[in-house]
């Protein structure tokens, strides 16, 4: 089942191919992650479904209903489609109530009692209703941008990194807030995001742009163990890549012989997360590891640069618990746990 569906979207400013031929579904009740670099056309691809830019070419539907097909189609308001923005984009002469209200219909008989459940509903309390937003803080601004986008009863909601101006603590808060209030209204969500970690906890699906082209779309877990290609496995978190022989379910790599997902035969490049790999110091200077050129404390999570006996391969970094940290200058095992990936 599909609530909204792009079919080879395409969309160009002058020579920039800001939109290159997208096709994605998104199911009813799902919520999507739109990650990319910067200038991968993630915006496009939102004012687009918001109804703000229309495609040159392509089509788009909402619950079977025609969007647009090519530069033609349904407009902004009249798609029924919520948007919450990176600065919430309140009015900033209006109380909180008003802001909350400013969707409904004109004369809304229900209007205080709607704007106290969408404030219950994104976890406000109603005692703010009389305030102005800059008498609020970061994270209940997003809160009314979202309790006023929800007002409207939309059939989607796009999330346009409503998190970004937040600190990392609240910003985890919001996120799984709203997360909570979008589940339980059954709402479909897309949210565009620089952050790939947020995506990954965010989201059903991830959505990855490139240069204008969709490269992979698919469960967190299936993108993170199994990217397309180098550049995605980078962009969705750190990698250790390194050369290998590839035969029979096993990789024979500076790592000893590690087990992998793959009927691929010969020569290839396989992918392991940090966390995959485990550092035991181990004096016996051992075929898998090396010696810790660098240790790099960072509380719960530390990084260890292991020279490979290799010495052609660059230094691997391990993401390791600061529990048993080895030291510079100590050989270590490194022991690998689950399958590698192999790209090709
Ligand atoms: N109105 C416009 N006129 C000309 N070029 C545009 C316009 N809007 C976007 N572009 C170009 O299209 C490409 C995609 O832009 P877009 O804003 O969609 O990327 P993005 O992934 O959202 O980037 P960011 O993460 O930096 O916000 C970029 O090369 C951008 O410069």
């Amino acid at each position: 089942m599909t609530l909204l569906d792009l079919e080879t979207v395409s969309k160009r400013y002058g020579p920039v191919r800001a939109l290159d031929a997208v096709s994605l579904s998104v199911p009813p009740g799902s919520r999507t992650a739109v990650v990319g670099p910067s200038g991968s056309g993630k915006t496009t691809l939102l004012r687009i479904i918001a109804g703000f830019e229309f495609p040159d070419s392509g089509r788009l539907s909402l619950d079977g209903a025609l969007l647009a097909d090519g530069p033609a189609g349904v407009p902004a308001h009249k798609r029924g489609i919520g948007i919450v923005s990176q600065d919430g984009a309140l009015f900033p002469h209006l109380s909180v109530a008003d802001n909350i209200a400013f969707g409904f219909e004109r004369g809304a008989p229900d209007r205080a009692s709607r704007i106290a459940e969408l404030m219950e509903m994104v976890e406000l309390d109603g005692a703010m209703a009389t305030r102005r937003p800059h008498q609020l803080s970061g994270g209940q601004q997003q809160r009314v941008a979202l309790a006023r986008a929800l007002g409207r009863r939309p059939r989607l909601m796009l999330l346009d990194e409503p998190f970004s101006a937040l600190d990392t603590g609240l910003r985890e808060n919001m996120r799984k807030a709203v997360a909570r209030v979008l589940q339980n209204a059954g709402i479909t969500a897309i949210l565009v995001t620089h952050d790939q970690a947020e995506a990954l906890s965010f989201a059903d699906q991830v959505a990855v742009l490139r240069e204008g082209r969709l490269v992979q779309a698919g469960s967190p877990q299936m993108l993170y163990q199994h990217p397309r290609d180098r550049e995605t496995a980078l962009f969705l978190g750190d990698a250790v890549l390194l050369p290998a022989i590839v035969r029979n379910g096993f990789a024979d790599c500076a790592l000893g012989r590690v087990a992998v997902e793959s009927d691929h035969a010969g020569k290839a490049e396989i992918m392991l997360r940090p966390e995959q790999i485990r550092v035991v110091v181990d004096a016996a200077a051992p075929q898998n590891g090396g010696r810790v050129v660098d240790v790099q404390f960072g509380g719960a999570i530390c990084t260890v640069a292991v020279a490979l006996a290799d010495v052609a391969l660059p230094p691997i970094l391990i993401k390791t618990s600061s529990v048993a940290l080895p030291a510079a200058g100590n050989l270590v095992r490194l022991d690998v746990t689950g399958k590698a990936h192999v790209f090709g």
